[in-house]
């Protein structure tokens, strides 16, 4: 058995979003959200009927989820804010009920001395906004940084570390160009716009922040390492791409204020002419990276659309229900990467986990899941190896707390430490959580 020491200040946590737990959408007067629309829609969501109307009901459990991540030992918790609950419309009108959950959420957190992580956007515009182009509208930096200024007035301070985006890559690559995920377009010349959109709204909320904000901010991207699979030309160049397309095209604006030369080369004639400008904007200093790690990705030329690059599978190796290789090493490549061609911010892993087939609950409430618990213990070995490399990671937050809304593919993917029966709500912590306890308490990951 081998320990690998985290740093002292090392922070423990779980993730979540709104649309995936909370339920309760249109409560208090909250305004309707992209997910709403699109989770309604049978065309459009894979897992027809499985919508966010109760997901965990976490809006009416909040105090006795925020006891139960007390009893397991959470340090951290990063949630994130329903846009139309604040502000119905997407911008004016803030409405205070909605406002008044998160308020009362970042409290109970801190009562049980849990430090809360603020993400601002993951993934559910307003439809008030989508209905006026969303973020295909260049207004859409500004509507951002407005909403930003209303949390920052009011939880600054109780929120001390906040996040801009979650993932801006997924929202483009499914939300415009594929269609998988809300909005639900499929254009390859509305995926630049949005994306580029995208973080100049993550620029204007930093240079909101930075107005009246005491503490810390940062973006937050999914990374998947990409292996060439081959030393040939093609692959090389395929992995390339591949590796611009995710993981380079929000990091190189957001940290050196331009975009990887592979993007032009993907879309033509539909990469814009950027204005120069734009990236004086997007380029705000931030205080962290937040890394959302998964899977990595063996890359090889092919003739799919649009990167001419695309997976080789893994068939040897353990995969998640979602059909992800299980890669912990991966973690260790990303974060050392990051650090490679981004420098010394502070990283979090603000995102990490599995969905595997759980068995329903056992007798006596236990819920037995011994892949997941594999999962864990080595990625969280991996983060301990990137550590002893050099990088500055200061802290994990596992997804997820909860069994949740898994987007289109409904509630069949299970991600949670805590189960969800999604008849009775009730929860129970399967045994990957108790290994989690014991990781926190020891503040060491034990393989
Ligand atoms: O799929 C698990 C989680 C989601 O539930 C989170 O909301 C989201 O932030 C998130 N990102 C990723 C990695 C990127 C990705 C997202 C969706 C589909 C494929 C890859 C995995 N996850």
């Amino acid at each position: 058995m081998t320990q690998t020491p985290f740093p002292d200040d090392f922070l423990w946590g779980c993730a979540t979003a709104a649309y995936q737990i909370e339920g309760s959408p249109l409560a208090d007067g909250a305004g309707a959200s992209i997910w709403q629309r699109f989770s309604h829609d049978p065309r459009l969501m894979a897992a027809k009927g499985d919508t966010g109307d109760v997901a965990c009901d976490h809006y009416n459990r909040m105090a006795d989820d925020v006891a139960l991540m007390k009893e397991l030992g959470l340090q951290a918790y990063r949630f994130s804010v329903a846009w139309g609950r604040v502000l119905p419309e997407g911008t004016g009108r803030v409405n205070q009920a909605g406002l008044g959950f998160y308020e009362r959420l970042v409290d109970t957190l801190l009562a049980n001395d849990i430090e809360p992580l603020c993400t601002l956007y993951h993934w559910d515009m307003p439809v008030a906004l989508d209905d006026r182009g969303g973020w295909l509208n260049r207004d859409s930096a500004d509507w951002f940084a407005d909403y930003g200024r209303v949390l920052f007035d009011r939880l600054d301070g109780r929120v001390k570390k906040w996040v801009t985006l979650n993932e801006p890559w997924v929202v483009t690559d499914g939300g415009y160009l594929h269609g998988a995920l809300a909005p639900g377009h499929r254009n390859m010349f509305e995926a630049p716009i949005a994306s580029h959109n995208l973080m100049r709204a993550h620029g204007a909320a930093v240079k909101a922040y930075r107005e009246t904000g005491k503490h810390e901010i940062g973006l937050v991207v999914n990374l998947e390492p990409k292996y060439a699979a081959s030393d040939s030309p093609e692959d090389q160049a395929a992995q390339r791409r591949a590796e611009a397309y995710m993981n380079r095209q929000y990091l190189e604006p957001a940290i050196h204020g331009r975009y990887p030369p592979e993007l032009k080369e993907i879309f033509g004639e539909a990469w814009p002419d950027w204005p120069a400008e734009d990236f004086a904007l997007i380029q705000q200093p931030i205080d962290f990276i937040g890394v959302n790690y998964y899977t990595r990705n063996v890359t090889r030329a092919d003739d799919s659309w649009p990167l001419n690059a695309g997976p080789v599978p893994q068939t040897q190796a353990t995969h998640t229900t979602t059909g992800w290789e299980v890669f912990p090493q991966g973690l260790t490549d990303v974060l050392l990467w990051v650090k490679e061609n981004y420098g010394d911010l502070p990283l979090y892993i603000t995102e990490n986990g599995a969905a595997f087939y759980d068995p329903p609950n056992a007798e006596g409430g236990r819920v037995d899941d011994p892949l997941r618990v594999d999962y864990l213990r080595k990625h969280i070995a991996a983060i301990g190896s990137a550590i002893e490399q050099g990088a500055d990671v200061r802290g994990y937050m596992l997804w997820s707390f909860l069994d949740n809304l898994e987007w289109s593919l409904g509630y069949s993917k299970r991600f949670g430490i805590v189960h969800v029966n999604f008849e009775t709500q009730a929860r129970t912590p399967k045994n990957s959580a108790r290994l989690y306890s014991q990781v926190i308490a020891t503040n060491a990951a034990t393989l």
